[in-house]
């Protein structure tokens, strides 16, 4: 009987490393990065910047919002498409989330707080804000080494101001089976990068390598976080990065709550490859798009028929 290889999602540890880049560390992290994105598009990441109590914390406001009654988590809305509260889908019913704009801005999450929570909430709106500031930390790391990685830091400036977060909370019920029931289908993301964290130790997202094989993610630290390229990155990179497929299975007989980051462009900025990634051996992949454009296009019927809707978008 042979013994089955577990697979394991790249570890790489940023503790230690800021956005300085000063540190001797930067340059091996760097090309952890590079061999951990040509490999999936993706890696766990040990960063420590963000504490444990603060994480814990996390935990505790986001099981009171989910703990809330459908209709005042309904009131979450948002100007941006799915970027509000989501949850009862016939194709997904485990699935809930709601989504928070400008996260580590923190009149962004009071505002939500006084619509959930008009006898006020403060620790909901202070755990939120601080969590997301530390944690951009480490997105800006990321996509500081890919620019680098790619040759390209000249548009540091421009790609860091044209992006905003927003931080989206994740409730799968538990199926109460031992067999694995869908807990979020198989999808790229479509923003530039996601770092995503447990938040109770409940196992459940996959990601997908690239001989096509699901790593289920297992936490190697307390301090781990999961990081990886999405779509915009990836047509802004004119294809050298690829987005990572990823889904969520769930078994057992707790729910699983999970919190994620999600930069992206701003809306009205127009992503497009730097010339300098755009050549004969690699030729302009997308048209210059906008972000909520496409996305506004992406949750059509037209689009859940396409393969890729990004290149059904804007493929060159
Ligand atoms: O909950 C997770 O771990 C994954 C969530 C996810 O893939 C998403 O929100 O896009
Ligand atoms: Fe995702």
């Amino acid at each position: 009987m042979g013994l089955e290889t577990i697979l394991r999602l790249p570890v790489i540890d940023f503790n230690s490393l800021d956005l300085e880049s000063k540190n001797p560390k930067w340059g091996e992290v760097k090309s952890q990065v590079h061999k951990a994105l040509e490999e999936c598009g993706c890696f766990e990441a040990l960063f420590d910047k963000v504490p444990l109590d603060l994480r814990k914390s996390l935990f505790v406001v986001v099981k009171e919002l989910f703990d809330l009654p459908l209709q005042t988590k309904q009131r979450n809305v948002s100007e941006t498409q799915f970027h509000g509260y989501l949850g009862q889908h016939p194709n997904v019913p485990l699935y809930e989330s709601l989504g928070i704009d400008d996260a580590n801005v923190l009149e962004k999450v009071e505002s939500l707080e006084n619509t959930l929570w008009p006898e006020g909430y403060p620790s909901f709106s202070k755990t939120i804000q601080a969590f997301s500031e530390q944690l951009s930390e480490l997105d800006q790391i990321v996509r500081k080494m890919v620019l680098e990685i790619l040759g390209v830091e000249k548009y540091l400036d421009e790609h860091m101001n044209s992006t905003n977060y927003l931080m989206r909370f994740m409730k799968y019920s538990a199926p109460q089976t031992e067999d694995a029931e869908l807990g979020v289908n198989s999808h790229t993301d479509k923003n530039l990068v996601t770092t995503l964290c447990q938040l109770n130790g409940i196992s459940g997202l996959e990601i997908e390598n690239k001989d096509g094989k699901w790593i289920t993610y297992r936490p190697s630290s307390p301090h781990s976080f999961v990081v990886m390229i999405a779509d915009s990155f990836h047509a802004w990179s004119n294809g050298r990065l690829s987005s990572a497929f990823h889904r969520v299975m769930m078994t057992g007989n707790e729910a699983r709550y999970s919190a994620g980051l999600f930069s992206f462009p701003k809306a009205g900025y127009m992503i497009k490859a730097p010339e300098e990634l755009v050549d004969e051996e690699h030729p302009l992949l997308y048209r210059p798009f906008d972000h909520v454009e496409f996305l506004k296009y992406f949750y059509t019927e037209e689009a859940r028929r396409q393969k890729c809707a990004l290149k059904a978008y804007c493929g060159v």
